[in-house]
């Protein structure tokens, strides 16, 4: 199962999470959140992933693609995650900027089963969808949980995450209901934003295992 941890700002926490087994890590690029990180911090984060094989993702709300692929290049960025209300135009257009092989994932903040329509709309255009809880004040990293009764027919023919409110304690009950293929998680293995909790996140990973065993 495709495991991200998003909300990275530490090294060498980086480090220990992709030695924990995760297959992806983020780094918010949105510079109103408590876990915003420069494109310098980023790069120094992801030197120090060297020799990991490890998905990097810039988490990006309401800027420019030139703003994102100069991220993505300085950064050495492996992915793109659309965390606002971007348009399947502006996904297009990010398309032809970025090198080949970046993926693209688009969040989708659920309110309404109506939105899970609105997620098809994105298939033709990005790579990966992430489920992420609505919040009338914040983006992301809410620490609340979506509506997973409305995903049991959720079969969107793209690869998806599910994102919001995940943490050690939750985990197990969300993959028995959802069936996700991947999973996200960011304040439910944190101290305070952008602290990861390692105890937490090897909690995690624990209780993964004996989810899928
Ligand atoms: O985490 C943030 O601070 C954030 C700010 C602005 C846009 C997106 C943000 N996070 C995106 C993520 O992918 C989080 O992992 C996702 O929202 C789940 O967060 P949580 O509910 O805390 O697990």
């Amino acid at each position: 199962m495709r495991v991200k941890i998003c909300g990275i700002t530490k090294p060498e926490q980086g480090v220990a999470i992709a030695n924990l087994g995760a297959t992806a890590l983020g780094f918010i690029c949105v510079p109103t959140s408590p876990r915003y990180v420069t494109d310098l911090q980023i790069q120094q984060m992801v030197q120090a992933l060297d020799g990991l094989l490890i998905d990097r993702i810039g988490v990006f709300a309401h800027t420019t693609t030139e703003i994102i692929c100069q991220t993505v290049e300085v950064g050495r960025l492996t992915g793109v995650q659309l965390h606002g209300e971007e348009s399947v135009e502006f996904c297009d257009r990010l398309r032809q900027g970025l090198p080949e092989g970046v993926e693209i994932l688009k969040a989708i903040r659920v309110k309404a089963a109506t939105d899970l329509d609105k997620a098809k709309d994105y298939l033709p255009v990005v790579d990966t969808l992430l489920l992420d809880a609505y919040h009338p004040g914040l983006l992301g990293g809410t620490g609340q949980t979506l509506d997973w009764n409305l995903l049991q027919q959720f079969k969107p023919g793209c690869p998806w995450l599910l994102a919001g409110g995940l943490t050690p304690e939750n985990i197990q009950g969300a993959i028995a209901q959802v069936k996700p293929p991947g999973i996200d998680l960011s304040s439910g293995v944190e101290r305070s934003p952008g602290d990861k909790d390692l105890a937490k996140v090897a909690e995690l990973f624990f209780k993964l295992k004996l989810s899928v065993s």
